[in-house]
């Protein structure tokens, strides 16, 4: 599979693979073919078959992202993101504290993979953040996180799409890309999600990447969702 534009719609849209077994993903992948390009792997899969899963779909063309949110001591963010180097993967979460987004920029020297750093979850909200003993908005914590991960080398930033606007008017650069999960399709469950966006939305104000879960894996027509989702990106460039 050749690599396919970044103006494809399906270059905006990761499909995240929280599915209870390997069986059970490799089924959803080939019934979505060639709709998606585009997969994220996170603990579900993560803990259990996902990543020999995802070095296999990242040889056979797709783009591979690993949601793994790491936060270590030094040494072992380090290493383990040399052996996701190694994959072949194209993505990889930790979380945006100083010095395991340093740590990872070592990790992954030389290589093509890019290091996203996850700001405040989609699931949280302020009430989340005071209790987690933060002072301060989400939205300025946001903020903070993302200028900070823009200092220290990351190459794209995870927030919600409701501060998309907000760190694109603080400067945060076109280069770093802003991965937004926390997207629901008008009338679709938010589930445990606080700070959701419909995939229109999210694309008109300036996410350049959605990463959507249960509202495609968890209905029974996934490669209909899924088309849908993408028809909403190309809607939402007009
Ligand atoms: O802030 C974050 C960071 C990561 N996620 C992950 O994205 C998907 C969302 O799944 P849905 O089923 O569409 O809610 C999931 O894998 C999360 O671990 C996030 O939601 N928010």
């Amino acid at each position: 599979m050749s690599p396919i534009s970044n103006q494809d719609p399906r270059a905006k849209l990761f499909v995240a693979l929280d599915l209870p077994s390997l069986a059970e993903a490799e089924r959803l992948v080939a019934r979505l073919g060639d709709t998606v390009t585009h997969y994220k792997i996170g603990y579900r899969l993560g803990y259990s078959d996902g990543i020999a899963f995802g070095r296999e779909l990242a040889a056979s063309g797709k783009s591979i992202f690993f949601d793994l949110k790491l936060h270590d001591i030094d040494n072992t963010v380090r290493e383990g993101v040399e052996s996701i180097v190694k994959t072949g993967a194209h993505y990889l979460t930790v979380h945006a504290y100083p010095q395991t987004m340093k740590a990872a920029a070592a990790g992954r020297a030389g290589s093509h993979l890019k290091i996203l750093a996850v700001t405040i979850l989609t699931s949280w909200n302020d009430v989340d953040c005071a209790e987690a003993g933060y002072a301060g908005s989400l939205q300025s914590l946001v903020q903070s996180k993302a200028k900070q991960a823009v200092a220290l080398g990351m190459d794209g930033i995870v927030c919600s799409a409701q501060e998309t606007g907000l760190l694109r008017a603080a400067g945060i650069p076109d280069r770093v890309e802003l991965v937004t999960p926390g997207i629901r399709p008008a009338g679709v469950d938010s589930g445990d999600q606080k700070r959701i966006v419909t995939p229109r939305a999210a694309i008109a104000g300036g996410a350049d990447r959605l990463v959507v879960g249960r509202p495609i894996t968890a209905v029974a027509d996934p490669v209909a969702a899924a088309q849908a989702i993408l028809d909403e990106i190309v809607m939402a460039r007009g």
